[in-house]
């Protein structure tokens, strides 16, 4: 049986901070070896996100001057993209794209970016400063340890029926105090990791598309696409 899966790029055209598209690449480039045709499409200012379209999502992080016009704008599609959040739907959202999933961000001149509120978490700001650097974490169910590189200077803080992606080894994370990094709520994954984070940290791409594949193919054994083998790349 030919497997086939289908991603909405979200705001690809505006949110796309240091290469975040690369993260679409890597996907393509694993599902290839999984056997799966991936296609990918971006859904932007004024489309529409039909949840019943797409497989997965992926949503880039951008500066606070096109987060403004995103946060506006994806309003719109608040409904489509919470229920597919909530029927286990795969996502991964960096950084800014991670922010407007929550419930608001306070930009750097002290701004509200309303989110929407799929996600509990919320962004307050820092005062004159960024998170700039490299990034280390270790999640804590799998054992995995993702490299990447953090500029932000939104301060997280998760809900409660978030999970971070990690525990900060090095670096900053969510928010600089309280060691988490990114969020985990059911099959969406949020981070701070730039890098593209997919690029370096091979075996997240891997779960994203075995997430994506069950949810579509529920009754399949992907006991193949499990036992592909990722070398490390950072
Ligand atoms: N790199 C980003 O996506 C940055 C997000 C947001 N503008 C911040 O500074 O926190």
């Amino acid at each position: 049986m030919g497997y086939s899966l289908h991603l909405a790029h979200l705001y690809g055209d505006l949110l796309n901070t240091y290469g975040d598209i690369g993260n679409v690449l890597v996907l393509e480039y694993y599902a290839k070896q999984m056997g799966i045709e991936f296609t990918s499409e971006i859904v932007s200012i004024e489309q529409d996100f039909d949840e019943k379209k797409f497989d997965l999502a992926f949503f880039g992080g951008g500066q606070d001057f096109e987060q403004a016009i995103v946060s506006k704008d994806i309003q719109r599609m608040k409904e489509s993209l919470t229920t597919f959040i909530e029927d286990d739907g795969p996502m991964l959202a960096i950084c800014g794209g991670y922010q407007l999933l929550g419930q608001y961000y306070i930009g750097a001149h002290g701004e509200r970016i309303e989110g929407i509120h799929a996600l509990s978490h919320h962004t307050e700001s820092q005062i004159n400063h960024r998170f700039i650097g490299d990034i280390t974490i270790k999640n804590e169910e799998t054992g995995e340890t993702y490299h990447g590189f953090e500029n932000h200077n939104g301060l997280t803080f998760l809900g409660e029926d978030e999970k971070p992606l990690g525990i900060v080894i090095s670096g900053n994370g969510n928010n600089g105090s309280d060691k988490t990094e990114g969020a985990i709520y059911k099959n969406v994954c949020c981070s701070y990791f730039h890098g593209p984070i997919l690029a370096r940290n091979g075996l997240l791409a891997k779960r994203l598309l075995l997430a994506a594949l069950k949810r579509k193919y529920p009754n399949d054994d992907f006991s193949k696409q499990e036992a592909l083998e990722i070398k490390a790349t950072y």
